[in-house]
């Protein structure tokens, strides 16, 4: 039996989305405390949204460069379940913030070339999952959200040490054909599920999960 598609929803605002994704089936809903994100929520909106958040639904905090002196605040108000590190954090950072927090993280990491997958075993070794995105062009103000996808190639048939998930320019129409090519079995995603920037949808949002779910298996030859 294949098992069905794990999603991650990121960057909610809304509780009454939460609640479309996790009755559609999201196994993650993600909080981005990136200030300078359209996605951006403080630490007493995240609560709220977390406590709104049912049961088996992994309530995940999406991080960028931040300090302990920001994670013991919003670990403190927040109940989050894991942790999403998606700026330059170091192999060493990744494995202070597990060990000081107690809680599963998740490393984000972009990729444009094939020396960018060394990065799987690099990080592979200290976090919990792997998170692969686009490396964001130089300009860019933000290191992922933006919309942009990678060449799935570079990560199909790779061996992954840890759990992982495929990100970076997701969307209903072309979520099949990433699964498909990479054999990702958890998908995550922001943009791809919102009319305009921090605006979600809730019928992309039902759409998408759908889309991920129902995948045909990978074709990996
Ligand atoms: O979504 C954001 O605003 C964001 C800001 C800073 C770092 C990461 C961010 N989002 C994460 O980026 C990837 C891909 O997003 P998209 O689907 O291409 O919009 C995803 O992991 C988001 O969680």
């Amino acid at each position: 039996m294949k098992l069905k598609t794990r999603v991650k929803i990121c960057g909610l605002k809304e509780a009454e989305h939460i609640k479309v994704a996790a009755e559609a089936g999201a196994a993650y809903v993600g909080f981005n405390f990136f200030a300078k994100s359209p996605r951006y929520v403080d630490f007493d909106q995240a609560r709220d949204l977390a406590l709104e958040t049912p049961i088996g639904v992994a309530k995940v905090g999406l991080t960028v460069n931040v300090d302990n002196t920001f994670l013991d605040d919003l670990l403190t108000k927040v109940p989050l379940d894991m942790i999403q590190l998606h700026g330059h954090e170091t192999p060493e950072r990744v494995a202070e913030v597990r060990e000081l927090y107690g809680l599963p993280v998740i490393k984000a990491f972009g990729i444009a070339t094939e020396e960018d997958t060394k990065l799987i075993d690099v990080f592979g070794e200290v976090a919990d999952q792997l998170l692969v995105d686009a490396k964001p062009p130089k300009d860019a103000k933000m290191l992922g959200g933006n919309g942009l996808t990678f060449d799935w190639r570079l990560v199909k048939r790779k061996f992954w040490p840890k759990p992982w998930m495929l990100a970076g320019g997701l969307t209903v129409d072309n979520v099949a054909e990433a699964i498909q090519m990479t054999g990702a079995k958890q998908v995550d995603l922001s943009s791809g599920v919102e009319s305009a920037p921090g605006v979600k949808d809730p019928d992309l949002i039902r759409a998408f999960i759908k889309a991920a779910q129902t995948a045909p298996a990978p074709k990996l030859s």
